[in-house]
């Protein structure tokens, strides 16, 4: 596998570059967006004025806005971007489709983003969390998505090696089965076709549980693929590399990677404890989410022991720390996940914010730090630069926003529990002891608290930035950092 890893590119071959450095830079630009606007719908539920009093600008309708900027628009651009450089390299062939196709996946997935999110704000959704666009939106994202696979699996099928790196099985899995939960999850007969007023509304094939099954089997595996299988790729190639490592196990990878993907399809069934779903299939589900440890757990090992005898590293390099830092929070997410789908805790858990916790541990911890790290590699790497502007600064956004995302989480495990246990409270006549507007006024100071977190998340990612603006326009900081490493240590 090594020999895959440090691929350098063949000289007879031209990779498609421009691409990568496009979807980066809409990364960049997505990710900004969408920290801001999670700091804002924070702010929101801490302070409900902010809803300004006008529909499109209520929390309801923005909340989508930034679920959909982190995940598809800042997260997907991301995949895009490493997996067209990393599929490129390791199989040292130019991006299959050449330049046309490649802009037409850019351009279209963007133009996706622009209409999806109008649409939130102007109140149109499917009503389905993480697959809110309408028919309309959805048509353009398959036939996008089609071209991507088209051009992934077409340089695969091109490749001047022998090998399948490991990566890109992850993100081959990524791509499929996003297909398929995208494909399913949106079966809709739009209203028009039947002589509706509308032409944006449509209605979904199933409908109650079956619907809600449907749904969860779709936003559970959105987790297990686009934010976990396809963020695994990334972390398989550029953990080696920023380390100058080969991966500690290549067999690991193996088992894991199977394992990973047969366990999580069956768990959804986790978002729907204790309701109307048939009780075996809850269990199922919640068997599944336990057993789904181990192959997380795998991926972790795999990627924290890739750094075993070059511990040191950690010390004077900054973006080594965001890469292993990643791999600690999807660790602790994907401990606390399969504790959660235990039916009891979940009892206590569901509806409250510890969910949300959960959800921003791996987003913020696991997602964003592992997409700054791969980030941080790739820019000055795709303007042929010798280096970053600045490594202080990335240590300056690493702190920033750990602590911001320890604000976060700390105050939603606290809030989220006591939110639970106020909830099932009751005084000596058997009443339920608390309102349930006095469980909202207890939240107030753990909302400010968590948006102070994300106010301090988007500062660390304005550092970043900066930070690429100087890369690029090809400044240089005399930093301690870059001539004795060891200055890092003592900064
Ligand atoms: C500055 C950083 C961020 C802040 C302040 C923030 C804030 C928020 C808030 C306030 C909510 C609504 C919670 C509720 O309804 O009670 C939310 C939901 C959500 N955010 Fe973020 N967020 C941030 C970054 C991210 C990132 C980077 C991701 C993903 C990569 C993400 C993914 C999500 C998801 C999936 C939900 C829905 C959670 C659920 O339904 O349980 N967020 N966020
Ligand atoms: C072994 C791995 C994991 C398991 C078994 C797991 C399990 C769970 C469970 C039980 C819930 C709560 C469901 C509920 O009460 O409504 C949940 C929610 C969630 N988890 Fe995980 N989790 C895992 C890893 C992750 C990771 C790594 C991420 C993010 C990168 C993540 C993102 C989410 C999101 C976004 C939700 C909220 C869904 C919603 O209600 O909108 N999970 N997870
Ligand atoms: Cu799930």
């Amino acid at each position: 596998m090594n020999q895959a890893t440090t691929a350098t590119g063949a000289s007879d071959v031209v990779y498609n570059e421009d691409v990568v450095r496009k979807f980066v830079l809409a990364a960049t630009f997505w990710g900004v967006i969408g920290f801001i606007v999670g700091t804002f719908i924070a702010f929101q539920l801490a302070f409900p004025a902010l809803n300004l009093g006008l529909e499109w600008t209520t929390f309801g309708r923005v909340r989508p806005v930034h679920t959909s900027a982190v995940i598809f628009a800042f997260g997907g651009s991301i995949m895009f971007a490493t997996s067209f450089y990393v599929v490129q390299r390791t199989c040292r062939a130019p991006l299959f489709g050449g330049k046309a196709l490649a802009n037409f996946i850019f351009w279209g997935y963007q133009l996706f983003i622009v209409i999806a999110a109008l649409g939130y704000v102007l109140g149109v959704t499917q009503g389905k969390e993480y697959a809110e666009p309408e028919w309309y939106a959805d048509l353009l994202l398959t036939v996008v998505w089609v071209a991507y696979l088209v051009a992934f699996a077409g340089t695969l099928m091109t490749r001047r090696v022998s090998h399948i790196y490991v990566a890109n099985w992850f993100y081959f899995a990524f791509i499929i089965t996003v297909a398929v939960l995208h494909l399913g999850n949106n079966i809709t007969l739009p209203v028009i076709l039947f002589g509706g007023e509308s032409f944006v509304k449509s209605y979904i094939w199933a409908s109650g549980v079956q619907d809600a099954m449907t749904q969860w089997w779709y936003g559970h595996n959105a987790v297990g693929f686009f934010l976990t299988a396809g963020f695994l790729g990334l972390m398989y190639y550029f953990v080696p590399k920023q380390a100058e490592r080969p991966v500690y196990s290549y067999r690991l990878s193996i088992i894991h990677f199977w394992a990973l993907v047969f366990l999580y399809i069956w768990a959804g069934p986790h978002h729907l404890h204790y309701t109307s779903l048939p009780d075996w299939t809850q269990t199922l589900g919640m068997t599944f989410s336990i057993m789904l440890w181990m192959p997380s757990w795998g991926g972790m090992i795999n990627g924290l022991m890739t750094l075993s005898g070059a511990w040191e590293k950690l010390r004077t390099d900054p973006v080594l720390r965001f890469l292993i830092a990643s791999i600690a929070f999807y660790g602790m997410s994907t401990f606390e996940g399969p504790a959660m789908s235990i039916k009891a805790v979940n009892g206590l858990s569901h509806y409250t914010d510890w969910t949300v916790g959960h959800v921003h541990s791996g987003a913020l911890g696991w997602v964003a730090f592992v997409s700054f790290g791969a980030m941080y590699y790739l820019v000055p790497k795709l303007w042929g630069r010798t280096r970053l502007y600045s490594l202080r600064l990335v240590t300056y956004h690493f702190w920033i926003a750990t602590i911001g995302i320890v604000l976060y989480i700390t105050a939603m495990w606290i809030s989220g529990i006591m939110q639970g246990l106020m909830w099932r409270a009751y005084d000596d006549l058997g009443f339920l002891q608390y309102s349930f507007i006095e469980s909202v006024e207890a939240m107030h100071p753990y909302y400010v608290i968590r948006a102070c977190g994300g106010v301090l998340f988007v500062l660390g990612a304005l550092i970043m930035v900066w930070n690429f603006i100087k890369t690029i326009g090809g400044d240089i900081r005399e930093e301690d950092e870059f001539v004795a490493p060891q200055g890092a240590a003592a900064e």
